[in-house]
């Protein structure tokens, strides 16, 4: 694969590369490059983490060496499970079995747990140059990396840490690219500037999109809702479940939850079902969505591409409940591969029902 094409694949499907130049400049040079993922392991595999799990996938196909870095410290510092270590652990092996069932190899990518990384005294190192690098003002307002508001950094003083040790596991894992969802932008810029100061490697950030909680905005106008206060009050999240599609629902489920979810007629800002089209189902080449509907009301419509998609939606010229039929379809197929991986493996099937019955707490 020639560099343009790799340039090509990294890049489709994100919201912003920071920067594009910087990664062809890497990929001309030849040399391996070093990517990462790092996630909270806390409870289930929701479909807004597909949107990076592709992007994994396509990574691994354009030759980056991937760690996924299961940050589960970090998710003993957010509270997830309660702080109960031993289930942050399993969620973590959980993650790495969803992966696998969508297609990323384990052979192909490197598990590495944040549990091993603070045993080294190199990490503590960086990690209190980093800090010394920044005032106490930037760190609170890194805090919406894990999902909260800057006023929580005071619920304990842990939560304060928790950037400076984002930058670290990019520093000390020496990375090239750091992936994430748009929400970890903050962490990502606050890496390259922390970078200069130190001299030391500027990480390139790949972002990707956000998929709305199905139950959308609530009452408020997408118009008036920043990115920022979409990340961390709207986005699907699995903290809270009512908001999510799980990638095991049953398809009954998937359909059941498809058509109560929030998608306003015409309106394709912020809504769950355009954005589950847009990132997931068009994301895929060759992807048709078929619309199935009475003569009456159009007759059945095969779609191409996003573009059509949305051109439909935004002129009336396709009923939201149409959508959401032929939506809940595609993506039942779309998860059937996961559906069958657990199905016929007995241990993470298990390991699935156990995380299950825990209580999913902040
Ligand atoms: N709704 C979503 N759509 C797309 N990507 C998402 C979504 N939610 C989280 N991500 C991405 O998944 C990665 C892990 O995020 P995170 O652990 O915060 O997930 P979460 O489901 O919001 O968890 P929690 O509810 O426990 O905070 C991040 O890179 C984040 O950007
Ligand atoms: N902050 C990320 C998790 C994460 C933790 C450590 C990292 O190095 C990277 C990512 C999230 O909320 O999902």
């Amino acid at each position: 694969m020639d560099v343009e094409e790799r340039l090509k694949l990294i890049t489709r499907n994100t919201v912003e590369v920071v920067t594009v130049e910087e990664l062809r400049e890497k990929l001309e040079s030849g040399e391996k490059l070093k990517g990462y993922i790092g996630f909270e392991p806390s409870g289930l595999f929701h479909i807004g983490w597909l949107v990076w799990a592709f992007k994994v996938k396509d990574m691994v196909e354009a030759g980056i060496d991937f760690y996924l870095l299961a940050a589960t410290w970090h998710a003993w510092i957010n509270d997830k499970f309660g702080g109960n270590m031993e289930l942050i652990r399993k969620a973590a092996r959980h993650v790495v079995d969803v992966l696998e069932a969508i297609g990323v190899e384990r052979s192909k990518v490197k598990v590495v747990d944040a549990e091993d990384l603070v045993s080294d005294k190199e990490y503590w190192a960086i990690l209190l140059k980093v800090a010394k690098s920044n005032t106490l003002a930037r760190m609170k307002r890194a805090l919406t990396i894990m999902g909260r508001r800057a006023e929580e950094a005071e619920l304990d003083f842990s939560k304060l840490i928790y950037p400076a040790m984002q930058v670290t596991d990019i520093f000390y894992l020496d990375l090239d690219i750091a992936l994430g969802g748009i929400d970890q932008r903050k962490a990502h810029m606050l890496a390259r500037d922390t970078a200069e100061k130190l001299g030391r490697k500027k990480v390139i950030a790949v972002h990707t999109p956000l998929i709305t909680s199905l139950q959308g905005l609530g009452r408020m106008n997408p118009d008036q809702v920043d990115e920022e206060t979409h990340a961390v009050e709207f986005k699907m999240s699995k903290s809270k479940p009512e908001t999510a599609l799980f990638v095991y629902d049953p398809p009954e489920e998937i359909e059941r939850k498809i058509l109560r979810a929030y998608c306003p007629a015409r309106i394709v800002r912020y809504n769950p079902i355009i954005e589950i089209n847009k990132y997931l189902l068009f994301s895929r080449p060759g992807f048709k969505l078929v619309v199935e509907r009475p003569e009456k009301y159009g007759g059945t419509v095969v779609i191409e591409s996003y573009e059509e998609l949305e051109k439909l939606y935004v002129e009336g010229k396709l009923h939201p409940l149409d959508l959401k039929k032929a939506t809940a379809k595609a993506l039942i197929e779309l998860l059937e591969p996961v559906r069958r991986y657990f199905e016929s493996n007995r241990e993470a099937r298990e390991l699935l029902e156990e995380l299950k019955k825990a209580t999913v707490t902040r």
